[in-house]
């Protein structure tokens, strides 16, 4: 059986740290199992490396900052294959470049094109432990690229599709997905199983403990996912294909910190979703409010950095950088009760709306950052408690 797991900052930050990993790896192995791990960097490091950055350029290329940005998980890459290595079995670590892992050449965010798992199937063949990088890739003129904040958790689903895993495993700091983020709701409880449609949605709607694009990859070769703890190593999340699933409306909470709105006056319509590419802006809500006046949600440091272009360009708008959005997430939730149920939650709890949205799967609520935890703590306790 192929298995693949990845470990994520936390669980690699430290020789402590390292040595336990290096040892769950080996006792998968001696289970008679093939193992491809997928490494982060060590807990913080990306961090610091973005704020070492910063402090020589205010705006690095895009190219540089992932020269800098892709040397943390080849630090835990080599360190784990030291570590396994030292327990007695053979272990190797490669990089993106050497696995010839091809994004496309969207710096900072690229998106994986093709993987040739036939250097990894080679070393598994030879009873070799393979450690990859996660989080990096190579562009077609061989330029190191990153897939974004998070991003080696897509570089595990996609690694697993490329050498047909059996398993995927992601293990992080908490042992599953919780129905709220358990570090700002103390009362929130594990979920067993959750489908990869739910968890599309609670990843795009703020819950950081899986790469939005993970679970789309997953949901597309049909792999399941286990997410579970690097610390406890108890059974975790399983997140699959709906089917398998027991019914259940309501799934979880997520929460997006830091937005902004900005309304915009705009003759051409065309001419400001253009203005929006050119200035690489991620638009999460965008609504006509008059026939030449916009309103756009979107993270702060991109509405800050928007305001000022339109600005100096001599347009008039307005900018609320105060704001943050609550989701609520499960299958069919729109067409139910539950999007009368949370306003009227709210509205009876004097939360000012903004703005409402919703799909098949999430009903979302723009409201003041000041209110998000509250909001979320009182949806939490009708929803879940
Ligand atoms: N719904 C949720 N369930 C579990 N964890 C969540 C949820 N929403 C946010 N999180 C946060 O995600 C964190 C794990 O993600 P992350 O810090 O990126 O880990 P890693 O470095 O292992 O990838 C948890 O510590 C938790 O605070
Ligand atoms: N090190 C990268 C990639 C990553 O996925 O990290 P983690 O698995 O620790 O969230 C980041 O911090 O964004």
């Amino acid at each position: 059986m192929i298995v693949v797991q990845k470990f994520g900052g936390t669980s690699l930050k430290g020789s402590e740290r390292l040595r336990e990993v290096a040892k769950w790896v080996v006792k998968n192995k001696n289970e008679g199992n093939k193992m491809v791990v997928i490494v982060s960097a060590p807990g913080g490091m990306t961090d610091s490396l973005i704020n070492e950055a910063k402090e020589m350029n205010t705006n690095p290329k895009g190219r540089e900052l992932d020269m800098l940005l892709s040397v943390g998980e080849q630090i835990s890459a080599a360190l784990l294959a030291m570590g396994i290595e030292e327990l007695g079995e053979k272990a190797v670590s490669f990089n993106a470049s050497q696995l010839q892992l091809k994004t496309n050449g969207e710096h900072n965010n690229a998106k994986i094109l093709n993987i040739s798992p036939e250097k990894i199937l080679e070393n598994l063949n030879n009873d070799y432990i393979v450690i990859v990088t996660g989080f990096q890739g190579v562009d077609d003129e061989g330029n190191i690229t990153t897939l974004g904040r998070g991003g080696s958790d897509t570089s595990a689903v996609a690694i697993g599709a490329a050498v047909n895993a059996n398993k995927i495993e992601i293990y992080t700091d908490v042992d599953g997905v919780y129905t709220s983020d358990p570090r700002i709701i103390k009362n929130a409880k594990k979920i067993k199983n959750i489908s990869f449609d739910e968890m599309i949605e609670m990843a795009d709607k703020g819950s950081k403990v899986l790469h939005c694009r993970s679970v789309e990859l997953a949901s597309k070769y049909e792999i399941p996912i286990h997410l579970r703890s690097a610390f406890s190593w108890r059974e975790g999340t399983w997140i699959k294909k709906e089917k398998t699933m027991e019914n259940s409306v309501v799934r979880g909470i997520s929460n997006i910190n830091n937005l902004a709105n900005l309304k915009i006056n705009f003759k051409n319509m065309d001419e400001l979703v253009d203005r929006l590419e050119e200035n690489n802006i991620n638009v999460k809500l965008f609504q006509q409010l008059e026939n030449s006046k916009f309103s756009i949600l979107t993270e702060k440091e991109d509405a800050l950095r928007f305001y000022k272009v339109l600005k100096k360009d001599g347009y008039s708008l307005e900018i609320n950088d105060d704001l943050g959005m609550i989701s609520v997430i499960g299958l069919g939730i729109a067409s139910n009760n539950i999007p009368r149920k949370l306003t009227k939650i709210l509205n009876s709890n004097e939360i000012n709306i903004d703005s409402i949205s919703s799909n098949q799967t999430s009903v979302s609520y723009v409201i003041s950052q000041n209110n998000l935890n509250n909001a979320n703590a009182i949806f939490h306790r009708e929803l879940f408690e």
